[in-house]
């Protein structure tokens, strides 16, 4: 089955509302009907760039589980569907290491996002440590054990799920087109032990980690990787329109 591209930017703690908003101005015009392009933006900047977008989908970082309530410098669900947000990244690499993420939490902001008819761009991926032990299988099949209990098929097979091996991320120690592969492979192949067949034919599947124009078209012609997350390479409006064009 054809499953439309989904490439997206994760801007990370970069842009502020000025740079965000010019940014869109830049690329916007772009984004093709080729593929869903998007950008994940700090909090701050999501309303303005999101009003100016026409053509990308704007996205949140990070949301909390719970719809309300004493939770000091959280931002709901609810809050971010108020100004039309479509997408949120949950479970970044960053966010489990940093912030107390875990594949309990991440399961529950999937559940409020799905309940509120908005998509999860779930991350999962290994450590160096666990890559190096050779325990990247387990280590994904365990996070997608977690990260999508008790969900329904349907649901899942809405979502977005990002691989990406940790030791990749703003390294330039990209992962070979085939160990991408491999893995995003093995993250179909656990939607299907816990969903089904349907649910793992229709999951869109990105790959993470020193993404950029050179290495974009090698990841895009893999058959389990429907697109990818990309952190340094989409901060900039050149690079971000190099790999726009370079995904049919
Ligand atoms: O969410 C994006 C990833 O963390 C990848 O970042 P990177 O493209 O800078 O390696």
């Amino acid at each position: 089955m054809a499953r439309k591209p989904i490439i997206v930017g994760n801007w990370k703690m970069n842009k502020t509302i000025a740079e965000a908003t010019a940014f869109i101005q830049a690329c916007d015009a772009n984004a093709h009907d080729g593929a869903d392009f998007g950008v994940a933006t700090s909090y701050l900047a999501l309303n303005e760039a999101n009003k100016l977008a026409k053509n990308l989908i704007v996205a949140a970082e990070n949301c909390h589980f719970e719809e309300s309530g004493a939770f000091t410098g959280e931002v709901s669900v609810p809050m971010l569907k108020e100004i039309g947000i479509t997408h949120c990244i949950i479970g970044h690499s960053e966010r489990r290491e940093m912030f107390g993420d875990t594949d309990e939490t991440v399961n529950k902001k999937a559940k409020k996002l799905i309940d509120n008819d908005m998509t999860p761009i779930l991350c999962i991926g290994e450590t160096e440590a666990q890559y190096d032990a050779g325990e990247t299988e387990k280590v994904i099949r365990e996070q997608l054990t977690g990260s999508l209990a008790n969900l329904c098929a349907n649901c899942v097979s809405n979502m977005v799920i990002a691989y990406e091996p940790i030791w990749a991320i703003g390294t330039g120690k990209s992962a070979t087109k085939e160990d991408a592969q491999n893995c995003c492979a093995i993250v179909r192949d656990q939607v299907k032990v816990m969903y089904g067949d349907e649910a793992a034919e229709k999951v869109r599947i990105q790959y993470g980690g020193s993404v950029k124009p050179e290495n974009i078209v090698e990841y895009m012609a893999c058959p389990d990787i429907d697109g990818a997350l990309i952190g340094g390479a989409s901060l900039k409006e050149d690079s971000f329109n190099d790999i726009m064009s370079k995904v049919k």
